[in-house]
């Protein structure tokens, strides 16, 4: 039968080249040709299926995990697959499992953190897969404040080892992905006690289960946690709890590159500054960030095709209804977060470049850049995962009540993304983090150190305390300088104010924890400055394909102005814009969304999606949505038979009863 495109009327309208925009949200043209190769690939392959996953048993979700995990290794050494076409199929399988942390933890904490012979020792087998690891930082008592982790590190002179321990119940590692039932090894993050002496956390390889019966070692406990929120979701991964009883296990095994235990115990420090244990996690937040703008425009495009499918009220002498997506109310709420997935492509994608350059400086021994690649990452990372967390309820909502079946695809995107706005660092903790880098850049703007990268414009910060939005009609909003004047006004005079604010308060700890919600709001402002910067540094480079940079500013545009339209608070306190001017905002908005409307669906067809990952019936690329609703609502195993299996037992004697009653 031939198939309909039910949004092919959208298509037609499409005033751009879609295929050179999906070369710009890939990356590159190899990068589009490597994900849309990869996606087909698993698409096609029974075992990566995933329709059923939110009615499986915690065990059979786990097991699907395992099967896909092992069938994706096997496919990965039949078509002897890059490390970047590993990391796109197993990304495209979405399903979070024990690899995540393997490839995405375990491997780059060795990396970072191990000397040259430790990464020979280790890194072959983890790249064979001859051992499986993770990353076991978190407590039971502790996860935000790493240096009140409890697990012990002791160093035993006598046989040249260390003793790892776990004093106390609140010392349990809990939470680490893959520790529950996959992992052979971990990182465990613990304190180093030498001498007597305890030297803070430090990163440990420790061998939790045999090689051979993969049973625990003597001394170790170890177990999964427990089911998470949501069905299918993150419940495929096996979060685990761990406990040491007096393990023992070779010195060599402490990674050595930030300090060193001598055969004799001695405790030494080298150049490389302390922060870098800490680096794993630098480096995991700035991929999240590119995460974000993937599910994101995952919920985008479910919501947007869907939108286009949907109609209600505004039928005309018995003419079709109205699309959802010509609503005004519609527009406001879900080009936003078009705009925003946009936005945090590229955003991810400078992060990307920033990371890269800090590990070449630190290579070379140049930590100077740490702090701000510390401050963006944690940042961003807070920022991008917060508005996506949102976003994707958002969509859920765009979509009316078929959004809350789990055939929508929403409800399990949603329940697997929220947590990212907790691991690595949650959230609010992070922009604390951003904060103090503001307060310290602020504080030293008289001394001379003129402030670089993301700061840089504090350096004007006498101007841009005093200076004026010049915006007199809503098109004066389209200018470049003007949004970007805006944004740097806003971001400086909060964050000054924190600092005058700050002075105040008889030591810098008591302010900090008096105005740590201001603080937030600061870090906020900044890290939203960046995101806008970097997509107006985006749209200064060459961009090919008829129509795609016209798209991209409008969505750049909107981006911006609906921040400037939420947090107008923001602008208005601080003297950033006038009423006026914020009106003028919406006027400018509403023009946008004219402006994109005909284009939608071609800017969410760019993500270059399948219906396989999209995981959808509302967001199908055909748009054929109630037939396959209706299609898979009898597959529904309640449907299994057409009289319910508890009839019998529990519906026919209410019913009698109730007729007995009647009777009486
Ligand atoms: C539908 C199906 C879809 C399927 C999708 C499938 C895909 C899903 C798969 C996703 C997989 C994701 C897996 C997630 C796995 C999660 C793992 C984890 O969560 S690991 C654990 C992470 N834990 C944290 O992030 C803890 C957060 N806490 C901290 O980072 C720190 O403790 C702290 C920074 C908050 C505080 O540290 P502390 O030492 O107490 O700090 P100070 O504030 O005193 O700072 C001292 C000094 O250091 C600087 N600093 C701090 N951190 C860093 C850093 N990382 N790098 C560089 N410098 C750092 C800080 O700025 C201070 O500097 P100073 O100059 O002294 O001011
Ligand atoms: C799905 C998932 C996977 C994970 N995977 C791993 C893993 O693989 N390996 C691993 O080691 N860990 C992992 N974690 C643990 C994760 O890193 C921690 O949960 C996270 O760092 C937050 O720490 P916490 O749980 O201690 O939160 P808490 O710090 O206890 O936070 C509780 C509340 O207190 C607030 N708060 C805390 N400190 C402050 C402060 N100073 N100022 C203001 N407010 C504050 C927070 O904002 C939050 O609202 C995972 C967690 C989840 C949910």
């Amino acid at each position: 039968m031939e198939e309909i495109d039910h949004l092919g009327h959208e298509r037609s309208k499409i005033e751009f080249d879609v295929e050179a925009m999906k070369i710009v949200w890939a990356g590159s043209q190899r990068a589009l040709e490597v994900s849309d190769r990869i996606s087909r690939l698993v698409a096609s392959d029974p075992i990566f299926r995933k329709d059923d996953r939110t009615i499986l048993s915690r065990k059979e979700l786990f097991n699907t995990t395992l099967r896909k995990s092992a069938h994706a290794w096997k496919r990965i050494i039949e078509l002897r697959l890059t490390e970047e076409e590993a990391s796109r199929l197993r990304f495209y399988i979405d399903q979070p499992a024990f690899m995540d942390l393997h490839w995405g933890m375990f491997i780059p904490a060795i990396k970072g953190q191990g000397t040259e012979e430790q990464q020979k020792k280790w890194l072959p087998l983890a790249y064979k897969m001859q051992i499986i690891g993770c990353y076991a930082q978190t407590e039971l008592g502790h996860g935000s404040n790493v240096q009140g982790l409890e697990t012990t590190a002791t160093f035993d002179p006598k046989t040249d080892e260390f003793i790892l321990h776990s004093p106390t119940l609140t010392s349990s590692k809990w939470w680490p992905g893959g520790l529950g039932k996959a992992s052979t090894h971990a990182l465990i993050y613990s304190r180093l006690i030498t001498d007597g002496q305890d030297h803070g956390v430090h990163g440990f390889i420790v061998q939790l289960r045999s090689l051979d019966d993969h049973l625990p070692l003597p001394g170790i406990t170890i177990g999964d946690i427990g089911i998470k929120f949501g069905n299918g979701a993150y419940n495929s991964m096996d979060n685990g709890v761990l406990r040491f009883d007096h393990v023992r296990i070779p010195r060599d095994q402490m990674l050595m590159r930030v300090s060193q235990v001598t055969r004799e115990g001695k405790y030494l420090q080298s150049d490389v500054p302390r922060q870098l244990v800490y680096g794993t996690m630098v480096y995991v937040r700035q991929t999240i960030v590119s995460d974000a703008s993937c599910a994101l425009s995952r919920a985008v495009c479910i919501a947007t095709r869907y939108s286009a499918v949907r109609r209600q009220f505004g039928s005309q002498d018995g003419g079709p209804e109205t699309q959802v997506i010509d609503y005004k109310t519609q527009q406001n709420r879900l080009f936003p977060l078009l705009a925003s997935a946009y936005a945090y492509r590229f955003v991810g994608e400078w992060l990307k470049w920033l990371y890269t350059d800090v590990t070449q400086r630190l290579q070379a021994n140049d930590f100077s850049t740490l702090p701000e690649a510390h401050a963006c990452t944690a940042g961003l990372k807070s920022l991008t995962t917060s508005a996506t967390a949102d976003g994707i309820e958002e969509c859920r909502k765009l979509c009316g009540g078929h959004g809350y079946l789990c055939s929508s695809g929403l409800p399990e995107l949603f329940a697997v993304y929220i947590p990212a706005c907790t691991y690595e660092g949650d959230n609010i903790v992070l922009l604390l983090q951003v904060s103090r880098f503001l307060m310290k850049t602020v504080s030293q703007l008289g001394s001379g150190i003129k402030p670089v990268g993301t700061t840089a414009y504090m350096g004007q910060v006498e101007h841009l305390m005093q200076c004026h939005c010049d915006v007199q009609r809503a098109e004066d909003w389209l200018k470049p300088s003007v949004i970007l004047a805006a944004f740097q006004a806003r971001a400086a005079r909060m964050s000054v104010a924190c600092a005058q604010n700050l002075s105040k308060f008889s030591s810098q700890e008591e302010g900090f924890a008096e105005l740590s919600a201001d603080l937030v709001e600061a870090a906020v402002a900044h890290c939203q400055l960046i995101v806008v910067t970097k997509y107006i540094e985006k749209l200064q480079q060459a961009i090919p394909g008829k129509g795609v940079k016209e798209q991209l500013a409008a969505l750049c545009n909107i981006y911006a102005l609906s921040l400037i339209h939420k947090h107008q608070g923001d602008f208005l306190a601080n003297g950033c814009i006038t009423p006026k001017q914020a009106s003028l905002v919406n006027w400018q908005l509403r023009s946008l969304y004219a402006q994109v409307r005909p284009n939608v669906i071609g800017l969410v067809d760019a993500f270059n999606y399948t219906d396989h990952y999209l995981g959808s019936i509302l967001g199908r690329y055909d748009g054929n949505v109630y037939p396959k609703l209706y299609e898979e609502a009898w597959k529904d195993p309640l449907n299994d038979s057409v009289v319910p299996d508890g009839y019998h037992e529990f519906i026919r004697p209410m019913l009698k009863q109730q007729l007995r009653t009647a009777r009486l």
